[in-house]
Parts: structure tokens; C-alpha cells; sequence
């Protein structure tokens, strides 16, 4: 009876934990092995736990150092105008890779050739991707263009169908004429002013975008309606790159997007739609005209125009075409990423050779030996032009437009220099740093175009040097390096040719730097022209 009713309260009490309890033989059996696992999950739960914890705290304690921000808004307040000279500055102090946060932003800063390339290089497609701000997403639809889209199969055959179909050399000839038209009209305006101030950087912008919407369209539209649809283009192509080059609080702080409160995503929406309403207008003419005979010229090479050549475009494998919206997003992309950096390059590199006559002196004598003082400037002369070519290359390293290129992010954590970058930080390289380094350069302050003439093979623009790099490098290497090289060559090779160039009173040009989409003059630079050659028709 004790025996039962202790089997009885012990199997009570116990209940659905009796195989806890003792006096059950079976159950006293398996206690041990039991409770030897259950200690081991314990012990092991907490190691890999605290294996976990100290890994964070190892991943956490190898980010790169930097400066301490406030709480939320971080260096945010700290940021000066001229971001490129800060970030010079800060390496100083925090060595060439260090990260700042800037309000919800984690910013990676890289300032060393070896370090750019572990970047560019070495892990070139993890680091493939952009982390664009909202004004660059509203102007390419979401980031449907070359410049922004993710790395990824839309984005390599949007790039192959630029740089190799419609910047090979082939076509970038066949589309010379547009081009000349368009210097040829800024030289007679030019004449026009003779003896008055002319601002260099309205000049150059004016020819590059006049040049670039007579490749757009230049073949597609009756003469009257182009001329029509230039200016509103040159209005609205400038005013989207300016809303572009406004600081946005709701890029640093993602649950403010919502309420634009600067009203930036609005203005871009606006100023993107005042273009799409042009390119709209250009499609719809073609289509109108006859887009399958002009589809058949385009196979028979004889394109006309961008918009042609896009618009009757067939992959040779696939026979895919591009969509409408892929057009309007890749020409956004020439727009933006092709007027004001060529046309800022034109005016640094006027202001280099304003202060330093002699450069000034031997680039038109150059120009006189191999065009001649009876021909105007055409683009095959433009080979023969070494010494130009060294004052253009010059003036990209001491004043590259793009001074901290076009930010890169990684698809996912990764490792530079010994540092944990983590995933989607934005991640700058700053080449305006590296082009002024006295460890690769001599007097790196100096304008001094010879030293690429002894150079001129080592230190190309392809990035293959990681001293050199004013078009980036790798796989996000500027995507329209063959055109932009061209349009700045042969504006800058015009404008030294055909006019002489002098200060206003004796002044002296000013090259400090203004920070913005593009790294400009901080005072634009205004010069009086007076014609170079005797033979007055060829300013007609
Ligand atoms: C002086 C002239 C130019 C300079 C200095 C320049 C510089 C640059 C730089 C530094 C980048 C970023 C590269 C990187 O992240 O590694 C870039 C990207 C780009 N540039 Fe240029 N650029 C110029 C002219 C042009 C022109 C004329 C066009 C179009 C016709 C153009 C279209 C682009 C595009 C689409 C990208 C994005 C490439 C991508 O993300 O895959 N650029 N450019």
C-alpha cells in the first residue's frame, strides 16, 4: 500500500516529468545521458552566443576609425562647402580609408591608390553598385539608366548598346557633322562679341549641349523644328542639373523622403518631365515619319542620330529592342553626365592657360602646325594634337570634375584595407586627393602639362593607373569616355584656334573650386576674344 501510494504520489507529483523522477528504473537509466546533453546545449548555446556577441563587437571594432558625429545627425553639421578638400583633410588625421557618419548614412572615405584599387579592381563587382540620392532616382526613373541602375543584366546591356554600339568609332563618325554644326554656329556667335566679355563656362556649355541635342535629334527633325526645341531643352537640361547639385536632408534621413520637405523630389519630377515632353515629342515625330524607312537606313549604317540609331535599334543575338523608357533614361544619362563636365573641363583648362601664357602660346602654335591658318579645326586633326592633349589631362588632374567620382556601394559586407565595410554604405574615392599626392607627384600644386608628355602612355584615362584617374575606373569607368574625350578636344582646339583670349583689365584668372554635381569655378571665368586668323570667312 506505501509502496503504491508512493509510486502513486510520484507519479503525481512528477506527472509529465516523470522520467525526472527517481525510483522509476527505466527513467534512473537514461537520466544521465540526459542531463549530460542538456548541459551540453546549455554550454554550447552560450559559447556560440557569445562567439556571435564578440564577433559583432569584432566586426563593429574593425570599421575604419573616424571622427565622432553628434547622436542622429552625426558630422552632418560639421560638413564645409568644398567636401573634397574636407575629406583630404580629415585623412590626414584618419589615415586613407575612414568612415564618417552622416546623419543615417554610413560614409566610407578612400584616399589611396592601393586601397582604390581593392575597390575597382579587386573586388570590383561587389562594388559595382551606386547608392543614388532621391533626385538622381526621380530623373532616371527609378534608376533605369546607365549611371544608377544596380549591376545587373538591364544595366550591362544599356552599357554595351552606349559604349560599344553608339560610341564606337564608326558611329561616333558618322555623327561628326552634327557635332561640327553645332561648333561652327558658337564660333560665329563668338565673332559676334568680338571685343566684349565672353563667359567661358556659358560658352562651352552652350556648344557642348547644342552639340550633344544635334546628336540627340539632329537628323530626325526639320531644321525649323529643332531649332525651335533647342533652347527649351537647353532651359530644362539646365535646370534639372541644377536641382540635381542641391543638397537633400531626406537623403541622409530615409523617414523624411516621404515629406520632401526641401520639395527637391518635386522640382526634379517637374524638371524631368519639361525634357521626357521633348523626347516624347522627338519619338512621336519619327514615329510619324516613317520609323521602318529609317529603321532600314539604320541597317544600312546610315544613322542619323542617337534618336534614330535607339529607336530602330535590334539586338543582333536576341533581336530585343529597348524600351521607350530606357531610351529617355540613357539619354537623361548624356544630359546630365555629359554637358557640364565636358563644358566645366573646357573652362578649367581656358583658366590654367590664362595664368600660364606660354601653355597658352605652345597649344596654338600647335594648332597653327597642324591644321593651318586657312582651315578651321576638324577632328581628324585632333590626333596630331600631343601638347593638347597634355593641358587637357593636366587640367583633369588638378581639377577633375567628378572629384570624388560617382560613389560606389557593395552588394554586400565586405573587407578594404583590413576594414569591414558593410553593406549599401556609400562609399567615396576621392581622386581630387590622390591627383595631388607629392608621393606620386611632383610640385602636385603646378600646373605643368609636360609632365604628360613624358607620360602619355602610362597615365591614359582608362584607370588603369591608380594615380590617375579623372574618369573612375573599372567596370563603372565613365560610360561616355570616347564622346566626352572628343567634344573636349575639339571645342577646346576651336575656341584656342580660331580667337585670341584676354582678361578683362589685366586681371588675373581665379582658380579656386566650387563642390557641386560637378567641381567647378568657384567665379566664372569672363575673357574678351579677338579673332587668331587672318581669313575672316572662316568665322561665317
Ligand atoms: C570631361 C568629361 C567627363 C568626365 C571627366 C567624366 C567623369 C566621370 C566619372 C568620374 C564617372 C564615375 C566613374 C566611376 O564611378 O568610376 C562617370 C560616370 C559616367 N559618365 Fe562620365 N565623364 C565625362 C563625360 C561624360 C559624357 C560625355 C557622358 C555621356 C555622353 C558621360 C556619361 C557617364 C555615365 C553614363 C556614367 C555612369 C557609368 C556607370 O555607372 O556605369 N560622361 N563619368
Amino acid at each position: 500500500m506505501a509502496t503504491n501510494t508512493d509510486n502513486m504520489s510520484s507519479s503525481t507529483i512528477c506527472g509529465p516529468w516523470s522520467w525526472f523522477c527517481k525510483g522509476d528504473q527505466d527513467n534512473e537509466d537514461m537520466l544521465l545521458p540526459i542531463i549530460l546533453l542538456a548541459v551540453s546545449v546549455t554550454i554550447l548555446g552560450t559559447c556560440l552566443f557569445q562567439w556571435g556577441f564578440k564577433k559583432q563587437r569584432e566586426t563593429a571594432d574593425k570599421l575604419p576609425p573616424g571622427p565622432r558625429g553628434l547622436p542622429i545627425v552625426g558630422y552632418l553639421p560639421f560638413l564645409g562647402p568644398n567636401l573634397h578638400q574636407m575629406f583630404m583633410e580629415l585623412a590626414l588625421t584618419y589615415g586613407p580609408i575612414y568612415k564618417l557618419s552622416i546623419g543615417r548614412k554610413l560614409c566610407v572615405i578612400i584616399s589611396s591608390p592601393a586601397l582604390v584599387k581593392e575597390v575597382v579592381r579587386d573586388q570590383d563587382i561587389t562594388f559595382a553598385n551606386r547608392n543614388p540620392t532621391i533626385a538622381a532616382k526621380t530623373f532616371s526613373y527609378g534608376g533605369k539608366d546607365i549611371a544608377f541602375q544596380p549591376y545587373g543584366p538591364e544595366w550591362r546591356m544599356l552599357r554595351k548598346i552606349f559604349v560599344r554600339e553608339m560610341q564606337s568609332n564608326a558611329n561616333l563618325d558618322a555623327f561628326y557633322s552634327l557635332r561640327r554644326n553645332k561648333v561652327k554656329e558658337s564660333v560665329n556667335e563668338t565673332y559676334r562679341k568680338i571685343g566684349k566679355p565672353v563667359n567661358i563656362g556659358e560658352l562651352a556649355f552652350s556648344t557642348v549641349i547644342n552639340m550633344i541635342s544635334g546628336m540627340f535629334w539632329g537628323g530626325t527633325l526639320e531644321v525649323d523644328t529643332e531649332i525651335d526645341i533647342g533652347s527649351e531643352f537647353r532651359a530644362a537640361a539646365s535646370e534639372l542639373i541644377e536641382i540635381l547639385g542641391k543638397p537633400n536632408v531626406s537623403d541622409f534621413f530615409p523617414v523624411l523622403a516621404r515629406f520632401d520637405i526641401q520639395g527637391i523630389e518635386r522640382k526634379m519630377k517637374k524638371a524631368t518631365q519639361r525634357i521626357e515632353k521633348i523626347y516624347d515629342f522627338v519619338m512621336d515625330e519619327w514615329i510619324e515619319k516613317g520609323g521602318a524607312r529609317v529603321e532600314s537606313e539604320a541597317k544600312n549604317d546610315q544613322r542619323k542620330d542617337f534618336m534614330h540609331f535607339l529607336l530602330g535599334f535590334k539586338e543582333q543575338d536576341s533581336g530585343r529592342s529597348i524600351s521607350r523608357e530606357q531610351i529617355k533614361a540613357l539619354l537623361m544619362d548624356i544630359v546630365v553626365g555629359g554637358t557640364d563636365t565636358t563644358s566645366t573641363t573646357v573652362e578649367w583648362a581656358m583658366a590654367e592657360m590664362m595664368l600660364h601664357p606660354e601653355v597658352m602660346k605652345n597649344a596654338q602654335k600647335e594648332l597653327t602646325d597642324a591644321v593651318g591658318t586657312d582651315e578651321i579645326v576638324e577632328e581628324r586633326h585632333i590626333d596630331k594634337l600631343q601638347f593638347l592633349h597634355a593641358v587637357v589631362k593636366e587640367t583633369l588632374r588638378l581639377h577633375p570634375v567628378a572629384p570624388l567620382l560617382l560613389p560606389r556601394s557593395p552588394s554586400n559586407t565586405c573587407c578594404v584595407g583590413g576594414y569591414t565595410i558593410p553593406r549599401n554604405a556609400k562609399v567615396f574615392l576621392n581622386v581630387w586627393a590622390i591627383h595631388r599626392d607629392p608621393k606620386f607627384w611632383d610640385n602636385p600644386s603646378e600646373f605643368q602639362p609636360e609632365r604628360f608628355l613624358s607620360n602619355v602612355s602610362r597615365l591614359d584615362y582608362l584607370g588603369n593607373n591608380m594615380q590617375y584617374l579623372p574618369f573612375g575606373s573599372g567596370r563603372r569607368i565613365c560610360a561616355g569616355l570616347p564622346l566626352g574625350e572628343r567634344m573636349l578636344m575639339y571645342c577646346l582646339a576651336t575656341f584656342l584656334h580660331m580667337f585670341k583670349w584676354e582678361l578683362p583689365n589685366g586681371e588675373r584668372a581665379d582658380t579656386s573650386e566650387k563642390f557641386g554635381v560637378v567641381l567647378e569655378k568657384s567665379t566664372p571665368l569672363i575673357a574678351i576674344p579677338t579673332p587668331r586668323l587672318s581669313n575672316l570667312n572662316l568665322y561665317a
